[in-house]
């Protein structure tokens, strides 16, 4: 092999960019070409393509958002769109390619392989919901993001005895929800995947009114529906005055955290490894700091997991 290609696609994540560095560097390195793709499976149809230098992807480690643009794309998912998508390939002579993006992307990459076109993703999203990796890149950085934001939230509500509702990313996977609601001491965190009825948290609220409580903080992953139905609800069965902050977009962006950092150099360098050692249809994930490598369409048979212990753990520091 002696041109490849690397895109980013779907949501963009922290660690993007830095994923997309080491992809660049670790081809060079190892005597590629590496050609960046603009704007995902789009760019791959255009033919929005272009040679990457060393330099190209200098002073980009630390920033946040995707050099490369990101893009969602319809018609890469008919098969017209992938055969003009083939071409493009060939015209620039790329023979394998990186996906960093998420589950969606990671099946836009199997069909291009299915198609006799070695593809290796490396899982970038900040909602953590990729099966069989234990973390992907972006969710520590969109973790930190949400505790600062808490950690201020906290500040007012204490002052204003107050109670908060905090609606964070997490559209199926309430993993962003678990993790910042554990480190920032929430009172209640409400997942898709634990639903609780509203009633039993609301007297768990009001047994820490009547020990002196007299704020709290819950926090919403947006799977699970709107924090502002969440506040009427709780208006509704006890008189407690609320707020709501919903966390958005800014979750998704900023610098990278050293981990997120350091986790996309080591997952790009092994992509690149892989696809010089003729792999073709995998994930790169981490497991128990081990960088490994998972067949595709086996692991998109999968959910990612819950982790009930960390659950268990929040709900035991919260009584
Ligand atoms: N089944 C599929 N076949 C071919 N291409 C696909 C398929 N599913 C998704 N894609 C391509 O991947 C792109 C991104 O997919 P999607 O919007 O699901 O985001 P994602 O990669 O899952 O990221 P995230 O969910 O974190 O935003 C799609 O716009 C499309 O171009
Ligand atoms: O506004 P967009 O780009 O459609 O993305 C929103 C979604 O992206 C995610 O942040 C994942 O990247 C989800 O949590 C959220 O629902
Ligand atoms: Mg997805």
């Amino acid at each position: 092999m002696k041109k490849i290609g690397v895109l980013t696609s779907g949501g963009d994540a922290p660690g993007m960019n830095a994923a997309i560095r080491a992809v660049v560097r670790s081809g060079i390195y190892r005597g590629v070409e590496v050609y960046g793709i603009y704007h995902g499976y789009k760019g791959l149809i255009t033919g929005n393509i272009k040679k990457l230098d060393v330099a190209d992807v200098g002073d980009i480690v630390q920033r946040g958002g995707t050099i490369l643009y990101t893009a969602r794309c319809e018609e890469f998912k008919t098969e017209e769109g992938r055969a003009i998508a083939i071409q493009q390939l060939k015209k620039f002579g790329i023979e394998g390619l990186v996906v960093i993006g998420g589950d969606g992307s990671f099946m836009g990459g199997v069909k291009l392989t299915q198609l006799g076109f070695p593809t290796i993703g490396i899982p970038g999203t900040i909602d953590n919901d990729i099966p069989e990796t234990d973390f992907t890149l972006g969710f520590d950085t969109a973790l930190n993001t949400i505790i600062d934001a808490i950690d201020k939230i906290r500040d007012t509500a204490t002052s204003h005895e107050r109670q908060f509702i905090v609606e964070v990313m997490g559209r199926g996977c309430g993993d962003l929800a678990l993790w910042s609601g554990l480190a920032d001491g929430a009172e209640t965190i409400m997942l898709p995947e634990k639903k609780e009825d509203l009633d039993t948290i609301v007297e768990r609220l009001n047994r820490g009114i009547e020990r002196g409580k007299k704020h709290s903080i819950i926090v919403v992953a947006e799977g699970v529906g709107s924090a502002y139905d969440v506040a009427k609800e709780i208006k509704s069965k006890a008189n407690m005055d609320t707020r709501v902050t919903v966390l958005g977009h800014v979750q998704r962006g900023g610098s990278p955290t050293a981990f997120d950092r350091v986790l996309a150099s080591r997952m790009g360098s092994k992509a690149v490894e892989l696809l010089l050692n003729g792999d073709k249809g995998k994930m790169i994930a981490i497991q128990n700091n081990k960088i490994v490598a998972h067949d595709i369409l086996d692991l998109l048979t999968k959910k990612h997991g819950f982790d009930e212990n960390l659950y268990t753990l929040a709900k035991e520091l919260s009584i």
